[in-house]
């Protein structure tokens, strides 16, 4: 038996142990049993040993873990591959996702995100000159109407990765047969298949057979590519001019499983932000007209219009750029960040041990749990922990600082750019350490262009206030079927 090991939380039932109260609230569960046991304890999630280390110290045991003793493939290829597809991501080993890294950020340059403000900023008005959502915004008579937004923001998502990310081809072919290969590729994306990669289930068999579509139909944009030798500026073209460290190029395969992998990120993570802020923003009119006003400031013209938005403005909007934050602090998408335990980790003292000897070992086995949110919605870190308040980023409050607050500025390159060594910050929604987010510019980009071409236009009231955040599917989202109010401005 492994000497040491972290205090187990209580639980009834065994397997089961701990996954409901964990699985229903996770900030909850953490929040009670660091207050019992400390910042390290482990808990039975479906029989597997879930060690979690909280705070900056936990964050950085677990995203600056070294390769050997901790493996993100090893908990999440069960999950992902069969999803993403073979021979990218968690199927690879970690030096070639490394790299792969790398070629989804040089697709990701400055030139191309400037291009992508004005695409996003147009789909987004044609959705609300078109989509049924927003008829009260199209007819001339009553200009108040009310939309589900989860779903709306979603349908926005996708249209606007596709228009920008995912290229042209993508875009023109989001039909009902896209949207049912998608719907069916993301019902294989759940916390069960966490714990059970393959079942005799039809929603296993919908995945499977979505997948080989999905990959197949990337095929064939990249193989029609080849042949017209066309020159597009998205993620596909940019793959396409790739080679490995050996010399070898991308083949299809992997460039369309990687574009896969780009479609379910950035699908679930925006359109979960974008409902979030919107809800926010309905609960607080007076943060809707400080965001109006500042678009006024940076756009605003002679007569009266606005200018149409660009990339070096947005980056000015500091209101805007709190809002996001502010959205992000309250809900990141993902909630645990976990890796596989492949050697016994010694626990560091100042993580909670009284004394060096009996400091914790994490047994090689266990998984390990990082939840960064816990430290960026703490009390007693922050004041008004709860509270949604953009102007805690733009007045130079002391949270502004504590967030800010990195091990003096140090980078490190783990071979997809240079990026900041620090977990101590307690604000870390995408990540630290070699798993890092290579999307957040361009999450930045799609969420400011939606939300500020969205407030240009309307005003929102979430009449029910925000909903409450329903924990159960992969990213957190609203609870499903909130409404939100708007009227149109002019
Ligand atoms: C608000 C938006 C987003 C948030 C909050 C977010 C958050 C995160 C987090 C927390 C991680 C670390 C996961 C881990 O350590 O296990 C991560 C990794 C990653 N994200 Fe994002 N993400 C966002 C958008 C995107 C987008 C739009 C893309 C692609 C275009 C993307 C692609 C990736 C990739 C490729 C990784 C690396 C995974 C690894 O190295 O293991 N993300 N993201
Ligand atoms: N019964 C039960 C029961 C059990 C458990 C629970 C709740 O327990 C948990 C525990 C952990 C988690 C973790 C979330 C998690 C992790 C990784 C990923 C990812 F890999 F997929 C991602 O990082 C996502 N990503 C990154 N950036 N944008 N998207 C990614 C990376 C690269 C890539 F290219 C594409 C990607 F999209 N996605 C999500 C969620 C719920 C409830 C009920």
């Amino acid at each position: 038996k492994s000497r040491n090991s972290p205090p187990l939380v209580f639980h009834m039932v065994p397997f089961i142990g701990s996954t409901i109260s964990y699985g229903m609230d996770p900030y909850k569960f953490m929040f009670t049993n660091r207050a019992k046991y400390g910042p390290v304890f482990t808990f039975i999630l479906l029989g597997r040993r879930m060690t979690v280390a909280l705070g900056p110290r936990g964050n950085d045991l677990i995203l600056n873990g070294k390769l050997s003793q901790v493996s993100a493939e090893d908990a999440y290829t069960h999950l992902t591959t069969p999803v993403f597809g073979k021979d990218v991501v968690y199927d690879v080993p970690n030096s070639v996702l490394m790299e792969q890294k790398k070629f989804v950020k040089s697709g990701l340059s400055a030139e191309n995100l400037k291009m992508y403000v004005e695409m996003i900023a147009d789909e987004t008005m044609q959705f609300l000159n078109r989509d049924a959502a927003f008829e009260a915004y199209q007819s001339r008579e009553n200009r108040v109407g009310d939309f589900h937004c989860f779903q709306a923001m979603s349908e926005l998502t996708i249209l606007t990765a596709s228009r920008t990310l995912q290229g042209k081809e993508v875009r023109d072919g989001l039909d009902k047969s896209f949207a049912d290969m998608y719907h069916d590729l993301d019902g294989g994306f759940t916390p069960l298949n966490f714990m059970f990669p393959n079942l005799p289930l039809p929603s296993y068999r919908r995945r499977d057979v979505a997948q080989q579509k999905m990959s197949d139909f990337y095929g064939d944009i990249i193989r029609r590519r080849r042949a017209d030798g066309s020159h597009e500026h998205d993620m596909i073209a940019s793959l396409m001019e790739c080679t490995y460290k050996d010399g070898r190029a991308l083949n299809d395969r992997e460039i369309a499983h990687i574009m896969i992998a780009l479609l379910m990120a950035g699908q679930h993570t925006s359109s979960a932000t974008s409902s979030w802020a919107l809800f926010h923003l309905g609960a607080q009119p007076d943060v809707v007209e400080a965001v109006y006003d500042e678009q006024v400031r940076q756009f605003g013209r002679d007569d009266g219009t606005l200018a149409p938005l660009t990339l070096d403005g947005l980056r000015s909007c500091s209101i805007l750029d709190s809002v996001i934050r502010e959205t992000l602090r309250l809900h990141p998408p993902i909630h645990s960040i976990l890796r596989k335990v492949r050697t016994d980790i010694p626990v560091p003292t100042s993580l909670s041990a009284p004394s060096e000897q009996d400091a914790y070992v994490i047994p090689q086995g266990h998984y390990v749990v990082a939840c960064p949110g816990v430290s960026a919605v703490d009390p007693l870190l922050w004041s008004d922990a709860e509270a949604f308040s953009p102007s805690r980023w733009t007045t130079h409050s002391s949270e502004k600082e504590l967030a800010e607050k990195d091990d003096k500025g140090e980078t490190v390159d783990y071979g997809f750019g240079a990026i900041s060594k620090g977990t101590s910050s307690p604000y870390q929604p995408f990540g630290a350490g070699r798993h890092r987010c290579i999307g957040e510019q361009f999450a930045y980009v799609q969420l400011s262009t939606i939300i500020a071409t969205l407030v240009r236009e309307l005003t929102f009231e979430s009449r029910g206030g925000v909903p409450a955040q329903d924990y159960t599917s992969m990213i957190v989202l609203p609870q499903p079927g909130s409404r939100l109010h708007y009227r149109r401005r002019q």
